[in-house]
């Protein structure tokens, strides 16, 4: 397996790859796009900050990618849709850089109020200016934090702290869990309307760009102070320019830009504009936290363990994953049974829980039906990832049902198939701790272990049927290990599973619904 780390990471997280027998580490900065391009087909892994830009062209040249891990929070320089596509893991590393983001926010608030930066350089060019840096206190100050997560929590804490009000808007936050940490969950306009210095939290997405511009500065209070040590972009800067400009906002503290470095950007030349080069995670605690989290994530994506922190695939708590993992293995067999029984165009995917399974958070067993049924079905690779993805990209609809009643299995799952020529039903359970089986096919009992070679007919229980098929078989030297019919009534319609030892031909099948006058005949391989 082969990792390649294209922005600077701590050798903490270099170390742990490095031990990891059969990795092998390549750190490359500085590449050009095309160099990226040119490389990346030959990494199991791709490692970044937020300087690498991941585009659609890289990911589409990663023929080999499993894993890209972002040391860090932001992935707005990865084309997350286009990884999710081609089924590779985008995992981020988002607790480890926190504090020292928290840290430099509330660092930039206080520079910014007591123009450090501009003091210091004055006084190291010779002067000693002290009434042309008059500050302002933060006491009795209200601060309004956009963006209410990990690192706009922490603010909220500290600036209680300062003995400032904390005013925050999040529409994905509840206002009891502000409450708690001590901000009043509120609308953006009375941030605007009240706020002393405004600091903005979110990720950069599609709805945040630009969500501070012109018309949201003409709704603050004169003499405002802005902070972003989040991502350039979610304040327009053009707007910002001239709302310092104008004497509208009084200061501007940014740590991150639209363009970075933002060589030859006006916003340079502000005197009341304090600037950084995107240092908010720049402590040595911080890229240890992160350069751990993201070395360990790769080694988990190259053993196949849970991606515990990838932002593209359903994440589930350890506890949680305990109890549904035996689960999986027979959830991906019940979608590649039905995918090779089942003819015609899929439109809608219905999985069902019955009994304990149904209590317990089923979306990964969902996506591994999905998964055993495209692969077969699509002969394209499908993993987790990019499962559901697929799915909604064929038009194909896919639904969960629970029930809690038991029925006469602890736990069983059932996966439906609505197609263009019909419907195909398929029941599979866990006997004891692991013993999957194949319980029922379109309302018929049987009783199947779901692994191997198998042909599964339909037909009318007659005598006769099953010799003529053994016959034909037996004939062409294809080994029957196993049988189990379901019928509905004696004589009536039936399905029949044939365990079988040796690959069966198209030509086979063929011929034993016409001379054994079956229904229908599928090999299914699982
Ligand atoms: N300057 C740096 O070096 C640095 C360091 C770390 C993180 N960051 C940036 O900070 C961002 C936040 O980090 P975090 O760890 O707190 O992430 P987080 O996911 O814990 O918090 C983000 C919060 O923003 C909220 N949000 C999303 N859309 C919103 C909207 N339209 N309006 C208001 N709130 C919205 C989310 O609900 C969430 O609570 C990251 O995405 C990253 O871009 C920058
Ligand atoms: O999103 C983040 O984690 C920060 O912006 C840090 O970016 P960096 O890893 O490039 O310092």
């Amino acid at each position: 397996m082969k990792v390649l780390v294209t922005d600077p990471i701590s050798e903490e997280g270099i170390k742990i790859l490095k031990s990891e027998p059969g990795v092998q580490v390549d750190i490359e900065t500085r590449l050009t796009k095309e160099q990226l391009i040119e490389k990346i087909k030959d990494y199991n892994a791709l490692i970044i900050r937020s300087e690498t830009q991941v585009t659609k062209e890289v990911i589409a040249a990663g023929k080999n990618l499993k894993i890209i891990g972002r040391a860090g929070v932001g992935i707005d320089n990865v084309d997350v849709p286009a990884a999710t596509e081609k089924g590779i893991i985008v995992a981020n590393a988002p607790e480890g850089n926190t504090i020292a983001a928290c840290e430099h926010t509330l660092s930039m608030m206080l520079a910014m109020s007591r123009n450090i930066p501009q003091a210091n350089a004055s006084l190291k060019s010779g002067k000693w200016e002290r009434s042309k840096f008059m500050g302002v206190e933060v006491m009795n100050k209200t601060l309004g934090i956009i963006g209410l997560g990990r690192i706009g929590g922490e603010i909220t804490k500290r600036a209680r702290s300062f003995g400032m009000e904390v005013l925050a808007y999040d529409p994905f936050t509840t206002a009891e869990r502000a409450q708690q940490i001590g901000a009043r969950l509120t609308t953006l306009d009375e941030i605007y309307e009240k706020a002393d210095f405004i600091t903005v939290h979110t990720p950069l997405t599609p709805s945040t760009k630009h969500m501070v511009s012109t018309a949201q500065f003409e709704k603050m209070k004169k003499g405002v102070r802005i902070i972003n040590c989040a991502r350039g972009g979610i304040i327009d800067e053009a707007a910002l320019l001239e709302a310092i400009k104008s004497g509208k906002v009084a200061g501007a503290a940014l740590d991150v830009f639209e363009k970075e470095p933002p060589v030859g950007s006006p916003l340079l030349e502000q005197p009341n504009i304090i600037v950084t080069p995107h240092l908010g995670a720049s402590t040595a605690e911080a890229q240890i936290n992160v350069a751990i989290t993201i070395a360990e994530q790769v080694l988990n994506a190259f053993k196949g363990l849970p991606v515990t922190t990838a932002i593209n695939i359903p994440i589930m708590k350890p506890e949680v994953m305990e109890k549904v993992k035996p689960f999986l293995p027979l959830a991906e067999q019940l979608g590649k049974f039905a995918a090779q029984i089942t003819d015609g165009q899929i439109k809608e995917a219905i999985v069902s829980y019955n009994g304990e399974i149904a209590q317990k958070d089923v979306t990964l067993v969902t996506v591994a039906v999905l998964k055993g049924l495209l692969d077969v079905k699509l002969g394209e690779p499908v993993n987790y990832v990019n499962a559901k993805h697929i799915a909604k990209d064929r038009s194909i609809n896919v639904a969960e049902t629970k029930l809690a009643e038991t029925g006469d299995y602890t736990n069983l799952i059932t996966l439906t198939l609505k197609t263009d020529k019909g419907e195909t039903r398929v029941s599979g359970t866990i006997f004891g701790k692991s013993d999957a089986r194949i319980v029922e096919i379109q309302g018929y009992r049987v009783d199947a272990v779901p692994s191997g070679t198998m042909i599964v007919t339909r037909h009318q229980d007659r005598p006769g049927v099953i010799g003529k098929v053994g016959m034909i078989l037996g004939k062409l030297n294809i080994n029957i290990s196993g049988m189990v019919v379901g019928r509905d009534a004696v004589r009536g319609d039936a399905v029949m599973i044939l365990t079988v030892d040796d690959e069966v031909p198209a030509a086979t099948l063929k011929q034993m619904i016409s001379e054994a006058e079956l229904y229908d005949a599928k090999y299914v391989k699982l």
